[in-house]
């Protein structure tokens, strides 16, 4: 017994025991301090905390377990009906700081933050998710980085020769589509349309930014099953790939670690490695056009981003760097060319499923051009139901679908009237805004484009930035809005006249986040990306009129 109770005694004086016995004490001090949140992340009671928090590292293994990821907008959707307008989501990502999140569906508190740059900012180099693709360019900057990278952008846009080509640009590969429709039509192939748009926008923004079009539309096709399928392009292949990627980082706790061993990273490098050749080499023929006198003036017919900006200066009045070029192509080309196609796609489907929708569009496209007649500029005030309907599929589909802000000092929140403290993030979703009944009225969930019609159908409302978002607001406001409108108007008052769209295919389960035989049961069609595409094909069967 004497033997017993002295080895107890030494064990206990031990030194591991002793580390050990610390060690216990400090966690169980931790999670007394910190039983429902991450670590470092302060106690409040005003907002409430979303389900699925553990003691000291907050959701961290929700988040690392991507549940709901399959449908995380109509998850988001369900939380708000389940908590209301606030709540919280603290993460601490083990080797990082941690991070407070606090979602607010108020509109008043939205606007606030997007007319405060400052106050609220991006944030965006912190985590470093997107510094392969996107550099330091207009959508990874704040402060005074984003001022000069806005006052460039913005100067382009108000240059006659760009806004001319643009809106000539998108007329004639809207009739290059159409052709390939054409095609598939008198052959009755199934085309994915997502794919075509996605090819369209690359080569118009492609052709705006480098003055050299990708040449996505153009690859060789083959029918294949009763499908049209184009031959994939280097360059956009390259492009969704790298956006794919830094898109996953954000939800990935630890992703440097698990990026090189799940060979992420080694597929990013690949496509960085395509995307930076191209700018390099239309760089190269660039300087040797210039170098021989026969640069593009602002007024020549085919003035581009890289003639623009190889002619301007940053703020001390040095010429841009080769980085600084290439970082402001790839960010005008993430800003224009997904955003764009996906709507489009969206709006496709929207309008398939809805004869007297499709019936409208027509109506009024024969109105505007006649039967053979082109799209032009002039004709755009003429389809303003076309408009409306390009609208109304935003509200439904907001393509830039959640958005969070990191705040540099403390503040109070005006709509929720809560304070939020310097590093907590402040995020909201504008599609789940889109289907606010407050916001939208009881028949918020309906596809009625007649909404946004005002002087008895002669006119569109103008995009309300105080309560829907879905161009941002603020200072900084989408530049593209009127473009992706027009863009917008093009194609759907174009293509809905000669053609007939039947969506097909749509009992593919890999095409659903959550598959159910019932088709009203379905959910998450859209995609995991920056942007909100759509998950798989979009096949439809065509129909020339
Ligand atoms: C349906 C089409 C489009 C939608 C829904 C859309 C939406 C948005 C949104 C929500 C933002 C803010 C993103 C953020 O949080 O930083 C934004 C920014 C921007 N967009 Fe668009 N966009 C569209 C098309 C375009 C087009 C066609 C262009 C160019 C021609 C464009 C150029 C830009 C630029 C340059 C910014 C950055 C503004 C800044 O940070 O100051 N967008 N857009």
């Amino acid at each position: 017994m004497a033997i017993l109770a002295f080895s107890l005694a030494d064990l206990l004086a031990s030194p591991a025991v002793s580390v050990l016995t610390g060690v216990v004490a400090v966690i169980a001090l931790l999670v007394f301090l910190y039983p429902d949140r991450a670590i470092f992340t302060r106690a409040r009671s005003d907002v409430p905390m979303e389900e699925g928090a553990v003691p000291i590292v907050g959701h961290f293994f929700m988040a690392l377990k991507g549940k709901n990821r399959a449908r995380r907008l109509d998850n988001h959707i369900d939380l708000i009906k389940k908590y209301g307008p606030l709540r919280r989501v603290t993460i601490w990502p083990i080797v990082d700081k941690p991070l407070d999140l606090i979602f607010t569906n108020n509109p008043l508190d939205v606007e606030a933050v997007l007319k405060d740059p400052y106050t609220f900012i991006k944030d965006s180099k912190s985590d470093n998710t997107f510094d392969e693709v996107l550099g330091d360019g207009i959508f990874m900057s704040d402060g005074d980085q984003w001022k000069s990278a806005r006052k460039l952008a913005a100067n382009l846009f108000t240059i006659r020769g760009f806004r001319d080509f643009f809106s000539r640009d998108f007329i004639d590969t809207c009739d290059h589509l159409s052709e390939i429709l054409t095609t598939a039509s008198n052959q009755g192939l199934v085309v994915d349309i997502q794919d075509l748009l996605l090819r369209c926008t690359m080569d118009s923004f492609t052709r705006l930014a480098y003055g050299k079009d990708a040449g996505a539309l153009s690859m060789k096709w083959a029918a294949k099953n009763g499908r049209m399928v184009m031959e994939p392009n280097a360059f956009a292949n390259a492009f969704d790939t790298a956006m794919k990627i830094s898109f996953q980082r954000g939800a990935k706790p630890l992703w440097w670690i698990f990026e090189r061993l799940d060979g992420t990273g080694k597929q990013l490098k690949e496509a960085m490695e395509i995307i930076d050749n191209f700018a390099a080499d239309v760089l190269v023929e660039k300087r040797k056009l210039i170098a021989q006198g026969l640069g593009k003036s602002e007024d020549d017919e085919r003035y581009d981003l890289l003639d623009h900006l190889l002619k301007s200066t940053t703020d001390d009045d040095e010429p841009l760097s080769d980085k600084a070029l290439r970082d402001h192509v790839l960010n005008f080309l993430l800003a224009g060319r997904d955003t764009t196609a996906q709507t489009l796609t969206w709006a496709f489907m929207e309008v398939s499923k809805r004869p007297e929708v499709a019936r409208k569009l027509r109506e009024e496209a024969m109105q505007a051009m006649g039967k053979d007649g082109k799209c032009t500029y002039d004709m755009l005030r003429q389809l303003p139901y076309t408009l409306a309907v390009f609208n109304e599929v935003l509200r439904l589909h907001a393509n830039v679908p959640m958005t969070g802000k990191t705040v540099t000092q403390d503040t109070i929140l005006p709509g929720s009237r809560i304070p939020v403290y310097k590093k907590n993030i402040v995020i909201w979703s504008s599609f789940a805004m889109g289907y606010s009944p407050d916001l939208w009225g009881e028949d918020y969930a309906e596809f009625r484009p007649e909404r946004w019609l005002v002087e008895q159908g002669k006119s569109v409302m103008k995009q309300n930035t105080k309560r829907h978002f879905v161009f941002n607001g603020g200072p900084r406001i989408c530049l593209g809005m009127n473009f992706a409108q027009q863009e917008g108007t093009v194609f759907l008052s174009t293509l809905i006249r000669r053609f007939d769209f039947e969506l097909v295919n749509e009992d593919d389960p890999s095409k659903w986040g959550v598959y159910h035989p019932d088709p009203s049961k379905r959910q998450g069609r859209y995609d995991e990306t920056v942007t909100l595409g759509l998950r798989g094909a979009v096949d439809f069967k065509l129909r020339a009129i």
